[in-house]
């Protein structure tokens, strides 16, 4: 096999909502959901976990058959291009390829792969909505959130459950799914988000890590309270249960040791605590997304009581971090967390009590544009600034 190019593998994941769906309305009125997945506990990473639906991108992706499938002007259909920085992982160059899609398309079209895989869910449009998406991309107003809803989904259930069975076995057979529904996936409803790189540190068994691409999706329609015509999770699976839950449901869960989320996750669930509404959810992001980002790759430091996962901004991230972990994959103290934490100016990190007592600590200006995440505790109420927590 030929060696890996990067010590990573790249994967996209979409943080999808939507609103109202079973049960109504949620506590202290935020009107959406969002889609949560929880990993099997056999995974070689994160096993048990509750993530974004999301995955490892296939050469598929990457295919410029998607060109002819998909409406809009190439290279980027439509896509709106960023004004400022691209992440490497957008940005990089994949000669064995070949004749690759870039990957503000590619990613996109992965995210959208893995939802259907791993939930159910297509995140398809008829191709005169794409056009009207297309459109609306270049107006100043932005795309009002076009996903096919369930009812007009052109195929019967049991055969839709039997393509979410192909696809999962050979990822190219996505694009010959959509060829058969005579529709194209809605990239032009996903925002990008973040970009987080799984530090060396945290790696998984055989060494897994993830350059991962976060998307944002604001579903038009309410949450499904079943997969789209699809079998539901069978417990033995890589996903063995899915739930919408508002960004603090999914905070309380985890609190209460019902869940458990990863740092990442964790911190954009609290971004997302900021919106009570879809409405400006969606505003925000597809606005924001046009600012581009950066990858953030936490650097861990392990203090006596705990970790301190360190992000860019803080006034102790490394100004050149060790991207592969070869010089040193993290940093020690012998100190307690509560000393590592007292009179620093620049604060953008999370802190570890342990892995089932996750805080995040952040003073800083977001770059492009991006939001500080809000503490989610009802005890110190929903909305209060993570760091009014030191
Ligand atoms: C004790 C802390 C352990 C960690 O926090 S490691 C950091 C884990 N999170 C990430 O790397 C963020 C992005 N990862 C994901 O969203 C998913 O892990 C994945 C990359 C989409 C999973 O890919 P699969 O191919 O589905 O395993
Ligand atoms: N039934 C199952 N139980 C546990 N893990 C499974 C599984 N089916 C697939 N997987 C794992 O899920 C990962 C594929 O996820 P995705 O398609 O989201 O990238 C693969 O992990 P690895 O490639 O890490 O071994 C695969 O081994
Ligand atoms: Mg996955």
């Amino acid at each position: 096999m030929a060696p890996r190019s990067r010590p990573w593998r790249e994967a996209a994941t979409v943080l999808l909502a939507a609103g109202g769906g079973a049960g109504g309305a949620s506590p202290r009125g935020c009107d959406y959901r969002v889609l949560l997945l929880r990993r099997s506990p056999r995974s070689a990473f994160m096993p048990s976990a509750h993530v974004f639906p999301g995955g490892v991108a296939d050469a598929a992706d990457f295919s410029p058959e998607w060109w002819t499938v998909l409406p809009g002007p190439a290279p980027l259909c439509g896509l709106r291009p960023k004004r400022g920085p691209r992440a490497p992982l957008f940005a990089a160059e994949r000669p064995e390829l070949g004749q690759a899609l870039p990957g503000d398309l590619a990613f996109r079209l992965c995210a959208i792969r893995e939802t259907f895989e791993e939930a159910g869910l297509l995140l398809l449009a008829e191709p005169d909505q794409a056009q009207a998406a297309i459109e609306a991309f270049s107006s100043s107003e932005g795309p009002a959130p076009c996903v096919l809803p369930p009812e007009r989904l052109p195929l019967p259930g049991p055969e839709l459950a039997e393509w979410r069975r192909r696809v999962q076995r050979q990822p190219s057979l996505f694009l010959a799914l959509c060829r058969r529904l005579g529709l194209v996936p809605n990239i032009w409803a996903l925002s990008e988000w973040s970009n987080w790189l799984t530090p060396r540190a945290l790696a998984g068994k055989g060494g897994r890590r993830y350059d991962t691409a976060f998307f944002l999706c604001c579903l038009a329609h309410a949450a499904p309270e079943h997969p789209h015509g699809a079998h539901e999770p069978d417990g033995d699976g890589e996903v063995t249960a899915c739930q919408w839950s508002s960004p603090s449901e999914a905070f309380e869960l985890f609190k209460s040791q019902d869940i458990w989320i990863a740092p990442p996750q964790f911190y954009e669930l609290c971004r997302l605590g900021n919106f009570s509404t879809l409405h400006d959810l969606h505003t925000f992001g597809s606005e924001r997304a046009l600012e581009g980002c950066e990858r953030w790759m936490p650097v861990v430091l392990v203090a006596s009581d705990g970790q301190i996962h360190i992000l860019p901004g803080d006034e102790l991230y490394p100004e050149d971090p060790d991207l592969t972990g070869e010089r040193k994959p993290v940093l020690t103290s012998n100190k307690k967390i509560e000393e590592l934490m007292k009179g620093v100016k620049k604060l953008h990190r999370m802190v570890l009590r342990d892995p089932r007592n996750i805080s995040v600590h952040v003073n800083i200006q977001q770059k492009y544009k991006h939001i500080n995440p809000r503490l989610l505790d009802s005890k110190n109420g929903n909305g209060a600034d993570c760091n009014s927590k030191l």
